[in-house]
């Protein structure tokens, strides 16, 4: 689906990785591991299309697949002057057009993703009035809005409790089941070997890919909060 050929990405022509050669298939579950610093940011930027390569190149589906970007929560104003409602309604725009108003049956679809965060009580606050992770659950609830087919994640799981873990992780298996391709960042290995058959490691002088006999954990047990995450 998406394949690195001698891939370098970075900033005003100036390379952080080493290249990136390989795949991710259609339907993979990708971990994107290394150390701070190291580039996992700027792949994840690449593959949006929101920075270019600084060399090599990144060949992208053909006919392009609809996705959804999670940057990382410091990337995220919390003070817009918008609703939680509003946020999660961001998601129909691939779909609707920008700033169009929802219609009643997305005005539905909205308030099924905010429950299925377990924030549609919510609905009318404020950003700003939100912990960290009750913010990453209305993210999430915009990013199924989105019904994307390529998701890329930024550390979703950063500053965010046991139980919104596994209740996230457990919405990711479901859209890996659905089909979708997921690349996540993350730093924390057991959930990495948990639940990421494939990982991305990208070190200072080479990057590594490696397969994983990942256990990916009964979605109504990670669903009720269970503790296998
Ligand atoms: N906008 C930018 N302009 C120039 N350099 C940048 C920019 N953003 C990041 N960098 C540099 O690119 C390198 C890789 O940064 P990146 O954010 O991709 O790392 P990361 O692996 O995601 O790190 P972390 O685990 O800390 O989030 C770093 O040296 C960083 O200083």
């Amino acid at each position: 689906m998406i394949t690195f050929n001698q891939l370098r990405v970075g900033y005003r022509g100036r390379a952080v990785t080493p290249a990136i050669d390989g795949t991710l298939a259609q339907g993979s579950m990708t971990a994107l591991v290394g150390a701070n610093g190291s580039g996992k940011s700027t792949l994840l930027k690449t593959l949006a299309g929101a920075i270019p390569p600084v060399s090599g190149s990144v060949s992208r589906p053909n006919p392009p697949v609809r996705f959804a970007w999670l940057p990382q929560q410091a990337d995220i104003e919390k003070q817009f002057p918008v609703s939680v409602f509003d946020i999660v309604a961001m998601g129909c725009w691939p779909r609707t057009g920008w700033l169009r108003a929802v219609s009643r049956s997305q005005r539905n679809e909205i308030m099924l993703a905010l429950e299925t965060v377990g924030m549609d009580a919510f609905a009318k606050a404020q950003p700003g009035t939100l912990s960290g992770g009750q913010l990453q659950r209305v993210l999430f609830a915009r990013m199924l809005m989105q019904q994307a087919q390529l998701l890329l994640l930024d550390e979703p799981f950063s500053g965010i409790d046991e139980k919104t873990v596994a209740l996230l992780l457990s919405l990711l298996h479901e859209r890996h089941q659905d089909g979708c391709t997921l690349v996540v960042v993350l730093h924390d290995s057991q959930t990495v070997e948990r639940h990421f058959m494939q990982v991305l490691r990208i070190g200072s002088e080479q990057v590594s890919w490696q397969q994983n006999q990942a256990t990916v954990v009964p979605l109504a047990a990670a669903r009720r909060g269970g503790t296998s995450c």
